[in-house]
């Protein structure tokens, strides 16, 4: 479990504001930190690193404790046993694919870089530069460096905004998996809303340095809920006007489903089907 009660005094582009936020993850939870442009996101993730100091705090994993201000503990990140992903993938262009993982850990855990290339499906690519590689490839070697440690806590700040919508929910697919394999306690930050429906167990809402809310990503975004029959969370994967409204293609678990509504809603969104009006009807198949 992280424990994290942090407090510290930022300057935003509308003055001075204190970011201030307490919080647990549960181990093998995945946490997503989702919140406006400077509203604190990152700096709780580099605080969690060990990259940035509160001005008074406390933070543990498990019982270890990375910072505590009361006491002067602070410990520097190579002390604190964290994955880090940033949007801007940060690899060494001259070295391969092999090189840039194994850069990360020492001789005698070499033979885990093989294993986690295997897992992400990079190994093909091990003599590879980056340059070679497409944008969701090299997040993936990124991802790669970040877990060949064995990380107790991976940070994900933004790491697949950069990527393409069917890339990105490829690697959205990929990294649910690498947090299930490698048994992580994982904590994102998006601003992507279907991205955080689809990964997180948690969400916390960040609002000018202050939780605003915490919950599943339905009790966080979903305000009110329909009152009626039955209802179904689905993605958006098509939206065509059609006179007066628009048709939209919904995909609820596999199945597709065309709904038409008033509302312009886009690709990629995450919506809540449901009814209010008839009751309806189960067959057997
Ligand atoms: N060490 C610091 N001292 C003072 N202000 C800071 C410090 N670090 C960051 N800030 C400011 O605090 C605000 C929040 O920054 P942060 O990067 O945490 O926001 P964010 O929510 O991650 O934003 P974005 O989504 O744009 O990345 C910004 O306005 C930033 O300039």
């Amino acid at each position: 479990m992280i424990i994290v009660k942090v407090k510290k005094q930022l300057i935003g582009y509308k003055g001075k504001f204190t970011l201030e936020a307490d919080f647990i993850v549960e181990k093998g939870e995945f946490l997503t930190i989702f919140g406006k442009s400077g509203s604190g996101k990152t700096t709780i993730l580099r605080m969690i690193a060990g990259l940035e100091k509160p001005d008074e705090g406390y933070i543990e994993f498990d019982g270890k404790v990375y910072l505590d201000s009361s006491k002067k503990i602070n410990l520097p990140p190579q002390k604190r046993n964290v994955g880090f992903v940033f949007q801007n993938y940060a690899l060494f262009p001259n070295m391969t694919v092999y090189e840039n993982v194994a850069y990360a850990v020492d001789k005698k855990q070499l033979d885990r870089v093989d294993e986690v290339l295997k897992t992400v499906e990079l190994y093909s690519l091990k003599d590879r530069y980056p340059s070679s590689l497409s944008g969701g490839q090299q997040q993936r070697v990124a991802l790669a460096r970040a877990i060949v440690k064995n990380p107790d806590i991976l940070l994900l700040d933004e790491p697949l905004s950069a990527l393409d919508y069917s890339i990105r929910s490829k690697l959205q697919d990929e990294l649910k998996k690498i947090h299930k394999i490698f048994n992580l306690t994982t904590v994102l930050v998006s601003h992507d809303k279907p991205e955080v429906f689809k990964l997180s167990d948690r969400v916390i809402y960040l609002e000018d340095g202050k939780i605003k809310k915490i919950g599943t990503p339905r009790e966080v975004f979903i305000e009110k809920s329909i009152s009626g029959k039955f209802s179904f969370y689905g993605t958006v994967l098509d939206v065509r006007k059609a006179d007066l409204v628009y048709v939209i293609t919904v995909d609820i678990d596999g199945n597709l489903v065309e709904v038409a509504t008033t509302q312009e809603f886009k690709v990629g969104e995450e919506v809540l089907v449901g009814t209010k009006a008839f009751n309806p009807v189960v067959i057997k198949v």
